[in-house]
C-alpha cells in the first residue's frame, strides 16, 4: 500500500476549462442539502458554538454542533425555530439515548447526528445507529471516528448515512503517543483506502493544515473535510483569548483533553494556542476561492471533477508519478 499524507502529495493539473474561476463550484451535497463549501468545522469546545451555528446554517454551511455540557434538545428545537436545519453530535452512553428518546418524543427531528467517539468501530456505536433509525427514521446519521475500510463497510452496513475517517491526525491529537494507534501521519492515504470501499460520504477528519488540502482529500475520497485548529483561531472562535509578547491567541483544545473532560482520565488530547487570524468569514469566503481555483487546476467546473487528476509523492518510498488510466 501506498503511504503519504497532506505534505507529500501534489496534485496534477489538466487543461482549463473556464474563464474564470467564478464558473467553477466549490459546493457539495450532503444529506440532501447543498451546501458552498466542503468543509465543517470540528464538533468541538473551542471550535463552534450555538451562535456560530446559526451563522453557518445561515450562510450556507454545513456545522455539526459540538456534545459537551450541552442541552441537544433546546439547541434541536431553538435551531429549527429560527428556520435552521439541526445537526447536533452524540456519543453512546445512556444520557445520549435519553436525548434520542425525547426528542423523538416530542417531534423534534434533527436533520443530521453525528456519533461521535473516539474508537468508532465499536458495537456501541452500531446499536446507537439503530437506535437513532428506529426513532428518528428521518435523520442522517454520520458516524465515526474510524480508520480502516472494515469499519468503514461496517458502519454503512450498520446503517450509517456517512462515515467520518481520522484517528489520530489532528493537531491537538496525542491518541498516536499514547496508544500507538490510528491515522496520524498517513491520514491522506488511509483515506484513500477507506474511499475504495466506501458507498456512501466519507468526512476527512483532522490533519488539514493548508487550504490545499481541501482538494487533496476529495481526490483521494472524501466528500468534505472537518476542520478544526484551522478554523479555531478567529474572532468569534470560543477559546478563552490568550494575548502572549503583545500578540493574540485562541486556545484550542481536544476533545479528549483534560481542559475539556475536567479530569486527568483516558486522556488523548493536549491544548495549544492558535493565533487570531480575524473573521471566520473571511476565511470560509478564501477557503471557497481557493477550491474554485483548485477544481480549474483539475479542468473541471464542478468539486468532484478533482477526482480525475493524477498526482506525485513527494520523496520517500512510495515517491512517483501516478497516472490514472
Ligand atoms: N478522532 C480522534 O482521533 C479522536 C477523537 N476523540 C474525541 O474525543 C471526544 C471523546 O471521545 P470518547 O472518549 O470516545 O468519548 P466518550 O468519553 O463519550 O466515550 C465514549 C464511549 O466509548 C468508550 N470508549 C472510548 N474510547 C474507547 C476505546 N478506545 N475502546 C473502547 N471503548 C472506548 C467510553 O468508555 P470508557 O471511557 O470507559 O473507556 C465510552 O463508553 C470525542 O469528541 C472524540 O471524537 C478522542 C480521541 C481520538
Ligand atoms: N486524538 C484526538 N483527536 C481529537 C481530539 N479532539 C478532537 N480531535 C480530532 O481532531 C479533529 C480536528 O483536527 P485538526 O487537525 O483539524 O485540528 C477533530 O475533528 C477530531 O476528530 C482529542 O482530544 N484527541
Amino acid at each position: 500500500m501506498e503511504i503519504f499524507d497532506y505534505d507529500n502529495i501534489l496534485l496534477l493539473p489538466r487543461k482549463c476549462r473556464v474563464q474564470s474561476r467564478a464558473e467553477c463550484d466549490a459546493g457539495v451535497t450532503l444529506g440532501g442539502r447543498r451546501f458552498r463549501l466542503p468543509v465543517v468545522p470540528a464538533n468541538m469546545k473551542t471550535v463552534i458554538t450555538q451562535e456560530l451555528c446559526l451563522w453557518m446554517a445561515q450562510h450556507g454551511y454545513f456545522y455539526v454542533m459540538h456534545r459537551f455540557d450541552i442541552d441537544n434538545v433546546q439547541f434541536v428545537r431553538e435551531m429549527q425555530s429560527q428556520g435552521s436545519f439541526a445537526s447536533i453530535s452524540l456519543g453512546v452512553k445512556d444520557a445520549d439515548y435519553a436525548t434520542v428518546d425525547t426528542l423523538a418524543a416530542l417531534g423534534l427531528v434533527p436533520e443530521y447526528v453525528t456519533i461521535d467517539i473516539a474508537h468508532g468501530h465499536a458495537d456501541s456505536v452500531q446499536h446507537m445507529i439503530a437506535h437513532i433509525k428506529a426513532k428518528l427514521p428521518a435523520t442522517f446519521v454520520i458516524a465515526g471516528n474510524v480508520g480502516t475500510p472494515e469499519a468503514v463497510i461496517d458502519l454503512e452496513n450498520w446503517g450509517a448515512d456517512a462515515t467520518k475517517v481520522g484517528i489520530g491526525p489532528g493537531k491537538v491529537c496525542i491518541t498516536k503517543l499514547k496508544t500507538g494507534f490510528g491515522t496520524g501521519g498517513w491520514q491522506l492515504s488511509a483515506l484513500k483506502w477507506c474511499a475504495r470501499v466506501a458507498t456512501k460520504p466519507i468526512i476527512a477528519d483532522g490533519g488539514i493544515r493548508e487550504h490545499g488540502d481541501i482538494a487533496k482529500s476529495v481526490r483521494f475520497g472524501a466528500t468534505m473535510v472537518m476542520i478544526g485548529s484551522m478554523l479555531a483561531g478567529h474572532e468569534e472562535s470560543p477559546g478563552a483569548t490568550v494575548e502572549v509578547d503583545g500578540k493574540l491567541y485562541k486556545e484550542y483544545y481536544g476533545s479528549a483533553s483534560d481542559f475539556n473532560k475536567g479530569e486527568y482520565r483516558h486522556v488523548e488530547g493536549k491544548r495549544i494556542l492558535e493565533p487570531v487570524k480575524g473573521k471566520l468569514a473571511d476565511t470560509l469566503i478564501e477557503m471557497e476561492q481557493d477550491v474554485q481555483s483548485s477544481i480549474s487546476y483539475a479542468g473541471g467546473t464542478q468539486l468532484m471533477d478533482i477526482r480525475r487528476v493524477n498526482y506525485v509523492i513527494l520523496g520517500g518510498d512510495n515517491a512517483g508519478e501516478h497516472l490514472l488510466m
